[in-house]
């Protein structure tokens, strides 16, 4: 594969990220000293394997693109997309035409973590296929749920997979795929569907659980938590750090219901916990000993259970605002470690679930987090199975702090 292009699509608002008419769109957001494009520009224009690089925007958006992104002499001017995203990789496609190059890597200016070993393994597998995805596994249970807000069936997801970009085609192959799309009328979310429609073959190479699209404001907390880590290694690879631990308690009580949520998981049970959230006393715990660690108030400071706005929120919205403080004082999460006290459920076959969805909502390794779970021998509230206690430790490593 000698000829390669890359298209990069733009021309999107972020409406689920909270964008508002006359805000620039998400793209153009900074993390960190880059621009979301930017930063999604970066790896293509430095592969040597790429030969040009297509962006594509909006109408009207050409001043706030050239004060995003610097001149490059590989970087072609940026053509105007169009309503849909596909009508935007379109628009791209064809503004390449005259290059007609041998593949095109068409990737999202909102996947702003896309890595170089991600974008080489997708033009290696070009070699054998005409199409490539990266794919990552799906690690929740999937619904598929009917007009009326019940479930309608479970999904067996051993077969699924969530498409990353960038993807990777024969130019000429996508291109009259994407103008027969356009002909047809249908909608497709990715550029794979339309392949796939055009009866283009596509194989899938490993993508990366950190590639992820920025599509809404919590996208954007984890993002600047992740960037404001970043700047802060200098300082730790140079000694100047502190390593601080934090504790939480948290106790619910049971009542009537079906289950509970523990940790993140929601496990079926002949009670659920009461509460004014989602009365995850896991989560809760965790949630205060991260605070204790940044010694910055609790959970009920921070989220009083008079503000009606948490009124049955979902507790991991609590763990990621607190990982957030963390992050923007450049800190790092170490550790965290949970010990669940009940009689009932029981926590072992839950145990990789509750580490897993913990690891996701403060963006570290799942071998830094552990749940552990004991009974109280049947002796108090917990043994008279009127309520679930968990305690937490968290450790942070922070910049050193000076008095
Ligand atoms: N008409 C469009 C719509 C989307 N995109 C691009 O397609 C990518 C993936 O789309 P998504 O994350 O859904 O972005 P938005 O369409 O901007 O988001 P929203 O639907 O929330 O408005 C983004 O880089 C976006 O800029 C595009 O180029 N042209
Ligand atoms: C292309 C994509 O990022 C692959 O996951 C995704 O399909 C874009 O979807 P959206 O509806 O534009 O967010």
């Amino acid at each position: 594969m000698t000829d390669i292009s890359a298209i990069i699509v733009a021309g999107g608002l972020g409406v689920r990220a909270g964008w508002r008419a006359d805000d620039p769109p998400k793209q153009y957001r900074r993390i960190g000293s880059d621009t979301v494009l930017a930063r999604a520009v970066a790896p293509f224009l430095s592969n040597p394997r790429i030969a040009t690089v297509q962006v594509v925007i909006r109408a009207g958006h050409g001043e706030v693109y050239a004060a995003s992104v610097a001149p490059h002499e590989r970087l072609l001017p940026p053509v105007i997309g169009g309503h849909r995203r596909q009508d935007s990789v379109r628009a791209g496609l064809e503004a390449i035409a005259g290059l007609n190059p041998d593949a095109v890597l068409i990737h999202d200016a909102a996947r702003p973590f896309v890595g170089p070993d991600l974008i080489d393994r997708v033009i290696d597998a070009l070699v054998d296929h005409d199409g490539v995805i990266p794919v990552v596994a799906v690690i929740d249970t999937i619904k598929r749920v009917s007009a009326d807000g019940l479930v309608a069936a479970t999904v067996a997801r051993a077969e699924l997979r969530a498409a990353q970009t960038p993807q990777g085609f024969r130019y000429r192959a996508i291109r009259a795929a994407h103008s027969r799309a356009a002909a047809s009328g249908l909608d497709f979310t990715d550029d794979a569907a339309i392949a796939e429609w055009a009866g283009i073959a596509v194989a899938c190479v490993a993508g990366d659980p950190s590639n992820r699209k920025l599509t809404t404001a919590e996208d954007f907390d984890l993002a600047e938590a992740l960037m404001a880590r970043q700047a802060h290694v200098g300082a730790f690879e140079h000694g100047t750090c502190e390593y601080r631990t934090g504790s939480g308690f948290d106790v619910h009580r049971f009542g009537p219901g079906d289950h509970v949520m523990l940790c993140g998981v929601r496990i079926a049970h002949d009670h659920a916990l009461i509460g004014h959230s989602d009365a995850d006393v896991g989560l809760h715990a965790l949630t205060d000993a991260l605070l204790g660690a940044i010694a910055d108030g609790d959970i009920g400071s921070h989220f009083p259970p008079s503000d009606p706005r948490w009124r049955g929120a979902e507790s991991a919205l609590f763990l990621r605002h607190a990982a957030g403080l963390v992050a923007a004082r450049g800190g790092e999460i170490i550790h965290a470690d949970i010990t669940v006290i009940c009689e009932t459920p029981k926590i072992g076959p839950h145990r990789d679930a509750m580490r897993a969805r913990i690891a996701d909502i403060l963006g570290i390794a799942a071998n830094r987090v552990a749940v552990k779970a004991t009974t109280s021998e049947g002796l108090g509230f917990a043994g008279r199975r009127e309520g679930i206690a968990a305690q937490a430790t968290a450790t942070v490593r922070l910049p050193e702090q000076r008095p």
